[in-house]
Parts: structure tokens; C-alpha cells; sequence
């Protein structure tokens, strides 16, 4: 951390992405590692309602979003590493509050994916598997594509190397 009273990092640096591409993980190292707060979206909605598979199942897609958006909105005017869920950026007034953010795009393989998801709990990909996880993939890209400052393939790379490489590029004062 800056010992000048300056953050480490340009705040909120935002991580996106689709499901699995280490946005939790991520997210949660780099703020440790810089010595700045950490949100994860949806760990602050599971704190205020409860685990995200019931949202859906209780609740239905909708009501999750909206749920989702009310925290986006919270963790987007802190000063924090924010980790987003997947599909948050589908949000219209998200995708106006990330313009005036550092927004890193984690990406990955369907090859490297498929064994970081397996055990998990993403309501999305029930039943579907690997197949609906690219299909979510192909349509919500060039959403990512369109917010990101930089993109970082996670498939071959470590959790400390992709840290390092936003370090380089969002370290410094702000
Ligand atoms: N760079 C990486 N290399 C290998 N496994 C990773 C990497 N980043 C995350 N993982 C693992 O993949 C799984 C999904 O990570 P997570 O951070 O929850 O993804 P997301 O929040 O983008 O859905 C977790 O088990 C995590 O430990
Ligand atoms: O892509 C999505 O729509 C979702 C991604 C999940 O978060 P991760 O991307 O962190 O897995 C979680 O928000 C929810 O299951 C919906
Ligand atoms: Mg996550």
C-alpha cells in the first residue's frame, strides 16, 4: 500500500466477467494484497437476502437483478476492489456507472472453466452445464468487451500473476 495516504490502486477498480473467470477469487487477493476494502456483489446480496440459488428459486430472475443492481449501486461509489456477479453489467445503469471506473474483464476458456465450475452454485448454469455457460458467454461479450479498460485471459494463469498485471496498470495515485 502507498504510505503517502494515496490508494495503491485507482478505486473502485471493478472486475467483470462470466461466471468462473476468477472475479471472487480475484477480486478478494488483489484488495488483500493492496490493503483496500473488498465487495463482492453477490456476497453483499446473500448477506441481505439470503443464498442466491433460493433468490432465484423463491424470488425469480428479476427480483434478483434487481436485488443485485440496489448493491452494485452501493459498492460502485466506494473506494474498493469491487468483484461483480456475471450478468450485473446487463444493467443499464450499471453500464453507465462503470464508464467513470477502472473496469477489468476477466475472461476464459470453456475448456478451462468447465473444472471451476463443478460443485458450484450458480443457478444459470443448472441442468445446462458447459453448453448454457457459453451460450451466456457468446450473448453477454461484447457487453464486456464494450466496458472494459483491460482484459485479462485467466485460463493458463495464476491468481498472483493476474493481480500483478492490474497492479501494473492501475497501481500508482489516482
Ligand atoms: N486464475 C485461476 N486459475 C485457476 N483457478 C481459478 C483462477 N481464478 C479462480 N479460480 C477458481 O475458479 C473458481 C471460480 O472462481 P470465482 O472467483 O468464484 O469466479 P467468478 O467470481 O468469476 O464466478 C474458484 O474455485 C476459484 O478458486
Ligand atoms: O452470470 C450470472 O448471471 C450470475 C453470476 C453469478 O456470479 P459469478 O459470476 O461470480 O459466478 C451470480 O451473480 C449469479 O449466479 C448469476
Ligand atoms: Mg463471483
Amino acid at each position: 500500500m502507498a504510505d503517502d495516504g494515496a490508494p495503491a490502486l485507482q478505486l473502485p477498480l471493478v472486475l467483470i466477467g462470466p461466471m468462473g473467470a476468477g472475479k471472487s477469487r480475484v477480486g478478494g487477493r488483489l484488495a488483500t494484497s493492496v490493503g483496500v476494502p473488498f465487495i463482492d456483489t453477490d456476497a453483499r446480496i446473500e448477506e441481505r437476502h439470503g443464498p442466491i440459488d433460493e433468490i432465484f428459486a423463491r424470488d425469480g430472475e428479476a427480483a434478483f437483478r434487481a436485488f443485485e443492481r440496489e448493491v452494485v449501486a452501493e459498492a460502485l461509489n466506494e473506494h474498493a476492489v469491487v468483484s461483480l456477479g456475471g450478468g450485473a453489467v446487463l444493467h443499464p445503469d450499471t453500464q453507465a456507472d462503470l464508464a467513470d471506473a477502472a473496469v477489468v474483464w476477466l475472461t476464459v476458456t470453456a475448456e478451462a472453466v468447465a473444472v471451476r465450475l463443478v460443485g458450484g452454485n450458480r443457478p444459470l448454469l443448472a441442468g445446462g452445464g458447459i453448453e448454457r455457460w457459453k451460450a451466456i458467454q457468446v450473448e453477454r461479450e461484447p457487453v464486456y468487451a464494450s466496458l472494459a479498460d483491460l482484459e485479462i485471459d485467466t485460463s493458463r494463469r495464476s491468481v498472483a500473476r493476474i493481480v500483478e498485471q492490474i497492479t501494473e496498470r492501475f497501481g500508482g495515485t489516482r
